[in-house]
């Protein structure tokens, strides 16, 4: 299958929620999907950081606030950074980090900012399986922190998320640490999902890679001076 043509990403966005997310179904193909798959888990064991309840690579480099030191990104992941690269949602910067997470049926992740860190453009290729990102609006209460669920997004494999402003900075994210998702009135880009996903159904999960894809500041290589005699 062709690549899919973008020409003008405003007709991706979420609508009806705050600022902003814009979803693309079938981002990649799914002979795509495979070959990204076979990388991933053919990558060395210690490739992997395991933590309580999921496993992560990182790839182009570990991010840090005082910068990261850039490694190369293997050609076979390259693409999909030049891809997005040429959505141009990230100011003209190139994306030059990878973070991969793998999330077993029933594996999650807490509510949390991704940080001022990232340039505020998040974008996630989902693979292998749907599951359903929750965002939480922060409770305005000085004695207690609370949050209550505002919204989900649900993420079909091969899609491409892109969260900016306030979905960046505002909202907490979440996956629930579930074995099955209900596609309740909360989900707000089910019209762009493929219509096998039917409001009110419950989808049993399966495992799931996610690759989010950001553009880390701040970047040195290491230089090396061999044989450089004074
Ligand atoms: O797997 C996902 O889609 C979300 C991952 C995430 O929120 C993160 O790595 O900060
Ligand atoms: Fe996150």
């Amino acid at each position: 299958m062709a690549n899919k043509v973008i020409d003008n990403i405003n007709s991706f966005k979420v609508s009806n929620i705050p600022p902003s997310a814009f979803y693309i179904s079938e981002f990649v193909s799914t002979a795509e999907e495979n070959a990204i798959l076979s990388n991933i888990y053919s990558a060395p064991k210690p490739k992997w950081t395991q933590l309580s309840n999921r496993r992560l690579q990182n790839w182009g480099g570990i991010p840090h606030s005082k910068g990261m030191i850039a490694e190369t990104i293997p050609s076979w992941l390259d693409t999909y950074l030049e891809r997005i690269h040429s959505l141009n949602v990230m100011d003209g910067k190139k994306p030059n980090h990878v973070l991969v997470n793998e999330y077993m049926s029933g594996q999650g992740i807490m509510p949390h900012l991704d940080g001022s860190l990232f340039y505020p453009t998040i974008t996630t290729i989902s693979l292998g399986s749907h599951i359903i990102l929750k965002f939480l609006e922060p409770n305005e209460d000085e004695n207690e922190v609370s949050t209550s669920h505002a919204f989900s997004f649900l993420l079909e494999p091969r899609s491409l998320l892109i969260l900016q402003d306030e979905l960046f900075s505002h909202y907490l994210h979440c996956i629930e640490e579930v074995t099955a998702d209900i596609l309740d009135d909360k989900i707000a880009n089910l019209n762009k999902c493929s219509d096998t996903y039917i409001r009110g159904s419950t989808v049993p999960r399966d495992t799931r890679i996610s690759l989010t894809i950001r553009h880390v500041p701040k970047t040195t290589t290491f230089k090396l001076n061999i044989g450089n005699k004074r």
